[in-house]
């Protein structure tokens, strides 16, 4: 099981979503898991019942993909690996793959976006801060794509690649 992970825009849902046509791969995103399980947005969720609530579906959710087959790739919320009990539920299952992009091109990312409530709650130097507060957890990961100014493509190329190079029984899936 591959578990994508990185700061909000860093692109996971976007990279899972072009491996999943590219190959042969189950690909979970937990936001959209847990938006479908409860009905409504991911605002709205934090809106009316808290972040803390958020975080327990995100680790309930964790638990329920756990035994799915070993070619299942997540894309994980960018919260997801924070939490030291999911991080580590993520490593012993299986490998963890961390997006970085550079800041400055998250904040254009995120700019308008109204759908990532913590966007919105910490803007300018306070998602800085957010950012910066949470490489350690990102950095606690099997691999590191750096996907700053590449085109999806280019960082699906990139990430194929080590997953073959890591794991041969992937080279049917190139
Ligand atoms: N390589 C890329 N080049 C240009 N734009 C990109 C790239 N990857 C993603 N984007 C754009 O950035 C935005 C955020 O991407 P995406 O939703 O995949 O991020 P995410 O990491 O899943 O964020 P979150 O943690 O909030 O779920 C989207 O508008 C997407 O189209
Ligand atoms: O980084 C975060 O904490 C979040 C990222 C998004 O993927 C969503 O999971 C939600 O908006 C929270
Ligand atoms: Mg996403």
């Amino acid at each position: 099981m591959i578990f994508i992970t990185g700061f909000m825009g860093a692109g996971k849902t976007t990279l899972g979503r072009a491996l999943e046509e590219k190959i042969n791969a189950q690909v979970f995103d937990t936001d959209q898991l847990i938006e479908q399980k409860q009905q409504t947005t991911i605002s709205k969720l934090f809106e009316e019942k808290g972040e803390p609530f958020f975080r327990a579906c995100e680790t309930e959710l964790l638990q329920e993909l756990l035994p799915m087959d070993r070619r299942t790739i997540v894309t994980t919320g960018g919260g997801m690996i924070c939490n030291p009990m999911n991080r580590q539920l993520m490593h012993e299952k299986g490998t963890i793959v961390f997006l970085y992009c550079d800041i400055k091109m998250i904040h254009q990312r995120l700019l308008n976006d109204q759908t990532r409530p913590l966007a919105q709650k910490n803007q300018g130097t306070e998602l800085d801060l957010l950012y910066q507060k949470r490489l350690p957890d990102y950095l606690d990961a099997d691999h590191v794509i750096n996907t700053t100014g590449k085109s999806v493509d280019a960082i699906v190329d990139e990430y194929l690649a080590k997953m073959y190079q890591n794991a041969p029984q992937w080279a049917n899936c190139l």
